[in-house]
């Protein structure tokens, strides 16, 4: 693992010392000021490079191209809210993903499965355990975004999320977010709107650079990527992880998110 992640800098594999504690400690930090962390430069350049070797073939020959009109939500209807609320406005969406099955013995899912990776993730969100998913696709995706191609506003199902950016573009694919939008108790669907008629002063943007590794609150911040443009497309390794073992998706959602089901 040491040849994979920069365990000099960000020494994960040392659970409890006291420089994995300050790790730790400056990541909750970050979490409770900005509602995200950093590890710059956690990928190792010569990882990047494996992994998209890894990944990139199967990209171009059996990634599902995710394109579709969809609503913050991923979900047709919101009990409660009226089926013209504009918090249900319409966004489109394209890019392409690769799920966990085709990539299984490859770099990304080493380090999704390593468990010191899981237990600094637990100590830094706060959580007696984490589990990855059993989900064969969701677990893990590595997602394209091609010339002119984005992810529009939406909440993830897991109450955070993590990423590995393996390739930035020249232009564009900025992750932008907007911290803090609705809580467990309060969906504020009327920020939402705002949000969505791009009202909303709080949104913030991020250029991430290849090999860092960036945690977010996904599920109540509503996140999106600003298109691509030109032609090195973006390329970037989601994982999810639940403080419950067994989580899968339902076959409605793999078949919205990878056109099958697995
Ligand atoms: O590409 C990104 O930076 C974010 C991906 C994302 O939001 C997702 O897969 O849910
Ligand atoms: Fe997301």
């Amino acid at each position: 693992m040491r040849d994979i992640l920069d365990l000099d800098r960000y020494p994960l594999d040392q659970p409890g010392s006291p420089e994995w504690q300050a790790l730790v400690d400056r990541c909750r930090a970050d979490l409770a000021r900005d509602g995200m962390f950093n590890l710059d430069g956690l990928l190792r350049p010569a990882a990047i490079e494996k992994a998209l070797a890894e990944v990139m073939p199967v990209m171009q020959t059996l990634s599902f191209t995710h394109r579709r009109l969809h609503n913050i939500y991923f979900s047709k209807t919101v009990p409660g809210l009226p089926e013209d609320h504009p918090a249900l406005r319409q966004v489109a969406t394209v890019n392409h993903t690769v799920c966990a099955d085709q990539i299984a013995q490859s770099v990304l899912l080493w380090v999704y499965e390593w468990a010191p990776f899981i237990w600094f993730l637990a100590a830094a969100m706060d959580q007696p355990v984490l589990y990855p998913m059993r989900d064969a696709l969701a677990r893990a995706n590595v997602m394209e975004y091609r010339d002119g191609e984005g992810l529009n506003w939406h909440f993830d199902r897991s109450v955070f999320t993590t990423t590995l950016l393996l390739q930035a573009p020249a232009v564009g694919g900025e992750f932008i977010y907007r911290t803090g939008l609705r809580t467990a108790d309060d969906p504020n669907y009327d920020g939402v709107a705002r949000l969505l008629r791009g009202q909303d002063p709080d949104v913030q943007s991020l250029t991430l650079a290849p090999g860092t590794l960036n945690v977010f609150f996904g599920r109540d911040t509503p996140h999106r990527v600003a298109p691509v443009q030109g032609e090195r497309s973006r390329v970037i390794a989601v994982f999810s992880y639940f403080p419950r073992p067994g989580v899968e998706f339902s076959r409605e959602e793999q078949i919205g998110f990878y056109g099958r089901t697995g």
